[in-house]
């Protein structure tokens, strides 16, 4: 792993507030429905914890799990399945849950695969949208938090599976080695 630092990007109050907002729109708009939230493993689990419990409707909940990142900090472009949801999402309206949408290309393959499936709605609910790495117009019901650029980690998201224990998030700011000469 290169040598690198993380600096604070955005607090877990901060976190907390946004959560709260997009429960409080998400039970607003599905108002006497039932939902089923998707969360799309591994990274959207913290943020799946805490959105389920401020929501003010009835809601199901189901995981998917997909990867691109591997190690890197930059898409693959290459989407595996890990694990398919396991609830009938046949005429339901579906909300998923992701921690970040980035280069889009995770979720333009979800919402491919999911719509396949017959959804009686499907919308996207994300912690962070990260827009200026978009390769693949996705779209973006509810967003919490706007960011352009830069590698985050903490609240669920890693850089090769570190600090997503953290509670705030954090920028991965990559270091020179110190030189041995
Ligand atoms: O918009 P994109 O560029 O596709 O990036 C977003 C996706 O990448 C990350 O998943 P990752 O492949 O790292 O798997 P993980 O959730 O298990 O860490 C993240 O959790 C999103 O699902
Ligand atoms: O900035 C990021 N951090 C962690 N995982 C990610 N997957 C896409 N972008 C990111
Ligand atoms: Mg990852």
């Amino acid at each position: 792993m290169k040598p690198h630092r993380l600096v604070p990007k955005i607090s877990y109050d901060e976190i907390q507030q946004k959560v709260r907002e997009l429960a409080q729109q998400i039970s607003d708009e599905y108002q006497g429905r039932e939902v089923v939230l998707v969360g799309v493993l591994k990274g959207a689990f913290i943020f799946m914890a805490d959105l389920v419990r401020h929501l003010s409707i009835p809601a199901e909940v189901d995981f998917i799990r997909v990867a691109s990142y591997g190690n890197a900090t930059q898409s693959s472009g290459r989407v595996v399945l890990k694990k398919d949801v396991e609830c009938c999402i046949e005429g339901k309206d579906v909300i998923v849950v992701e921690d970040i949408v980035d280069s889009g290309i995770t979720l333009s393959w979800l919402l491919r695969h999911l719509q396949e499936r017959k959804p009686r709605s499907l919308k996207v609910c994300t912690l962070i949208d990260k827009y200026e790495r978009r390769e693949v117009e996705v779209p973006v019901h509810y967003a919490g938090i706007r960011i352009p650029g830069g590698f985050v980690v903490g609240y669920g998201l890693d850089f090769a599976e570190r600090y997503r224990e953290l509670q705030g998030i954090y920028e991965v700011e990559f270091v020179e080695e110190a030189s041995t000469s």
